[in-house]
């Protein structure tokens, strides 16, 4: 089954009206039959043209609200296949759109009746309008592909410059849109004026012919009443206009139009009123000058009857002036209005058709193709049947369509006998009948089938239009239901994946601080106790541990351990450093894989690589951050510890590198180590340079190091107690001093051959207090310091890393969700206007069917 945007035509409409001139053939007619037709005819015109005009607004309400309509331009298809069978590429159009000239569509476009437009691609589509189209040129409809009536004049013509071509071929669609509306705001006016033609049911009947041929007299007869002056000499020239009395509320009344009025009949100033009985003197006194008076007649006949007030058509006779050269002009100008229904030629049967009479009758059949021809005067003809032949004869040259009508529209008779009462007359009956049928076909002819077939155009337009922006709208919603089966997932997958992405940055980022922290603290901790050992904080430092150099050059020696020592805790936080920056690498990667696996195709991933040397740098601004700054490879960036005077860095100041004598002994170490609480020793090792006590105390400290080792140091205080108790004692006086002072020596000596192992042990236990004393004197503290900033920094740069692609998440979401809104919004109004448009096709449809248009009535 094909895709079409119409209803397939309905076939067999009524035919009442098509068939008026077949039953204009059949002599048993009614006249109420005919009357009833029209009336019927007409009510269905009305309709149609009221529902045309709703569609019409309706089309307008949609170009204005919901759908910019677009118009299509069709043109013979340049890219019909050669195979195509010709017939068939004669339906085939190229579509394109005036505001979009460069893209064509190929389609099939079914012309006819009706009008549907369907893409070709549609294999039933092609055949079905086949067959219509050559049913369609069997009837003798041609086919056009162009609008009828709703034409834009969109092109300027041949001799346009190829600028304003171009200007137009650029005109927008909402401008075209506009010019669109005020088309059909045209068109609609002109509904409303056929509406008004359609429903005005006066109809002009113009009686002329040869002077003399009876015309008055004629006039008088169909009216039944001595109304027009008969055997006016010389000949009058005025037009008599007969209407019913009813138009003038029942008045019989004579109104002469006054010169260069235009009659209005409530308008007293455009006429004179004058009663029937001077009528003969108004005539007479206008022999010079074409007249035009109005005549009031009430006709009591009934309306089955009477031709004036027939019930269906307010029908006025015109008594013309006898045609003569002077008003030869004047009359066939006058019968060419557009208001004058039907022309009745009234012939006299004695003279037949003057010079005169065949001019008129040969211009006014071209005009008017069926003339209605009164031979009068026929009683005074004794050959009847000659003349008959010799009238009919003449009457097949002027006007050959009325000949072949004859039998209704040539009348032999006796309009003088019509007058006289009581007297049966059929043929001028019969007349009368055939006149008043007539009168109603060509009113039918010349009022309703106008309409008839500007409505048939216009609606075949509204077909073109609708079909083509039926066509639009579907492709419009395909296309936007296939961008938004590519967008909408990804928009549902970002949704559904927003959460886990936040818990996956957030782990991240606790991940990589939580293991930096910990990281730190154990490179920090193992150091720190390393050094405390006399041994370098990290296994390859840049700083090495130096040779013992004897004893001549053990100040010096410490000086080295110190720096070795203190460098390696630089090292060490440095280490931490660098491991903390493979923990932000990982973690910047994990970041980095985040945002492939969350963030859609097409959107641009974070540009800025990642530089971990950077980290743990910051660029020094203000003055007091000079003292401690350290030039790194990266520039103007410090290490931050050096900044903030946090650990690295510590090979670089003055005051833990600077050696002192307790490097080498010491002493309140080895003191206090077993006589203090193991807090003080710290206190005493402010003093820089030894002291006078510091030396005597070296001696202490030799010996309580010495016996600290060898017997214990309960015992070495007892036995210096006992040795104290000694000097008391004269005798011992004499040998204890020397013996004393050999102990000394001996243990002194035996302190200097292990300064190579204690130095490191001393030193690496002064520097470590050094630093914890820096960093508020708990062990944790120097640590938990450093932790704490490699951590931070850590998580700064995970958390940039991280905003980063929240950002580009979000921002995305937000894009795919308004192109989401926009598509979702395309869709639904392009399934709107498809519905919108197909509904139209099936509305005009019908229209077509109840209006019984495209039917030559
Ligand atoms: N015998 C006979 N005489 C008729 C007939 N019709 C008209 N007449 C006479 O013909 C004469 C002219 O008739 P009018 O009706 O005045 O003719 P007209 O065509 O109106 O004349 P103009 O308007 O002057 O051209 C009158 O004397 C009528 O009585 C007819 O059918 N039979």
């Amino acid at each position: 089954m094909s895709q079409s945007y119409f209803p397939s035509r309905v076939s067999s409409p009524v035919k009442e009206l098509a068939n008026f001139s077949s039953m204009m053939g059949e002599r048993q007619l009614k006249v109420e039959d005919v009357q009833e037709a029209y009336v019927e005819h007409k009510d269905r015109l009305v309709n149609a043209l009221d529902s045309t005009k709703s569609v019409l607004n309706e089309i307008r309400k949609f170009n204005k609200e919901e759908w910019i309509v677009r118009y299509p331009q069709l043109r013979e298809c340049a890219f019909a296949q050669p195979e195509t069978p010709s017939r068939l590429r004669s339906l085939r159009r190229s579509m394109s759109f005036a505001d979009d000239p460069t893209s064509e569509t190929e389609v099939v476009v079914k012309q006819g009746l009706t009008r549907s437009v369907t893409l070709s691609s549609i294999p039933d589509a092609k055949d079905e309008a086949e067959e219509e189209q050559t049913s369609n040129i069997e009837d003798g409809l041609l086919p056009s592909s162009d609008f009828h009536v709703l034409r834009l004049d969109l092109k300027l013509g041949a001799n346009s410059s190829s600028r304003a071509a171009s200007l137009v071929s650029q005109l927008e669609k909402a401008s075209i849109a506009n010019l669109l509306d005020d088309r059909i705001e045209s068109s609609l006016s002109h509904v409303d004026k056929l509406r008004l033609r359609v429903e005005d049911t006066s109809s002009k009947v113009l009686v002329t012919g040869d002077l003399n041929a009876g015309k008055s007299t004629f006039v008088n007869a169909l009216l039944r009443r001595e109304v027009m002056p008969v055997d006016q000499q010389p000949c009058t020239t005025a037009f008599c206009e007969v209407h019913d009395a009813a138009e003038n509320q029942g008045k019989e009344e004579v109104h002469i139009i006054k010169d260069g009025a235009v009659y209005d009949i409530h308008d007293e100033s455009t006429f004179t009123r004058a009663s029937l009985s001077e009528l003969e003197d108004i005539v007479g006194d206008n022999e010079d000058s074409e007249r035009l008076l109005k005549l009031y007649l009430a006709d009591t006949r009934t309306p089955s009857e009477s031709l004036l007030n027939n019930g269906v058509v307010d029908i006025s006779l015109i008594d013309a002036p006898g045609l003569n050269r002077d008003s030869l002009k004047t009359t066939a100008l006058f019968a060419r209005q557009e208001e004058i229904d039907v022309v009745v030629f009234v012939v006299s049967a004695e003279n037949h058709f003057t010079l005169s009479a065949r001019e008129f009758l040969i211009n006014a059949s071209k005009e008017k193709a069926y003339l209605f021809i009164v031979v009068n005067k026929y009683d005074q003809i004794k050959n009847k049947d000659k003349c008959r032949k010799l009238v009919l004869e003449q009457i097949k040259a002027l006007s050959p369509r009325t000949y072949e009508d004859a039998e209704d529209l040539v009348h032999f008779v006796d309009s003088a006998a019509a007058l006289q009462p009581y007297t049966a007359n059929p043929s001028f009956d019969d007349l009368e009948s055939s006149l008043r049928s007539f009168v109603l076909v060509k009113r039918s002819k010349s009022k309703l089938q106008p309409v008839s077939t500007y409505l048939s155009n216009l609606l075949c337009d509204v077909d073109l239009l609708a079909g083509a922006n039926a066509i639009v709208a579907n492709s419009e919603l395909e296309q936007a239901n296939a961008e938004l089966s590519q967008v909408k997932p990804v928009l549902e997958k970002m949704k559904a994946g927003r959460d886990a992405l936040e818990d996956g940055l957030d782990a991240v980022e606790e991940e990589g601080t939580s293991a930096a922290n910990v990281r730190t603290k154990s490179v920090l901790n193992f150091a720190l106790k390393r050094v405390e050992q006399g041994r370098l904080g990290v296994d390859k430092p840049a700083v090495a541990m130096p040779s013992y150099p004897g004893l001549l050059g053990v100040w010096n020696y410490a000086r080295d351990v110190r720096r070795a020592l203190i460098a390696s805790i630089d090292a060490a936080v440095k280490l931490a450093e660098d491991e903390a920056r493979l923990i932000t690498v990982g973690g910047v990667e994990k970041i980095k894989s985040l945002a492939d696996s969350h963030l859609p195709d097409g959107v641009e991933r974070n540009k800025r690589v990642f530089v971990p040397e950077a980290m743990f740098s910051a660029v020094r601004r203000g003055k007091s951050a000079m003292k401690s700054r350290r030039t790194s490879s990266h520039g103007n960036a410090v290490v931050a510890g050096g900044v903030h005077n946090l650990g690295i860095g510590l090979a670089h100041r003055a005051d833990l590198l600077e050696t002192t004598f307790l490097d080498l002994f010491d002493v309140h170490h080895q003191f206090w180590l077993y006589f203090g609480d193991g807090h003080s020793a710290q206190k005493e090792e402010d003093s820089p340079t030894p002291t006078a006590l510091g030396l005597v105390s070296v001696g202490v400290g030799a010996l309580t190091m010495v016996g600290g080792q060898a017997v214990g140091a309960k015992g070495v205080i007892e036995g210096l107690i006992r040795v104290t108790d000694l000097f008391g004692n004269e005798s011992v006086k004499k040998w204890a001093a020397p013996v004393l002072g050999a102990v000394t020596i001996g243990l002194t000596a035996y302190l200097v051959l292990e300064l190579p192992n204690s130095i490191p042990k001393t030193i690496g236990r002064r520097v470590k207090a050094s630093i914890l004393r820096d960093h508020g004197e708990e062990e944790t503290s120097f640590i938990d310091t450093h932790s704490e900033r490699i951590s931070r920094e850590t998580r700064k740069v995970l958390r940039l890393a991280s905003w980063d692609l929240r950002g580009r998440f979000s921002n995305a979401l937000d894009e795919r969700g308004q192109q989401v809104k926009e598509k979702e919004e395309l869709a639904r109004k392009a399934s709107t206007a498809k519905v919108f448009f197909t509904g139209m096709g099936k509305k005009t449809e019908e229209i077509r069917i109840n209006g019984h248009l495209g039917i030559d009535a």
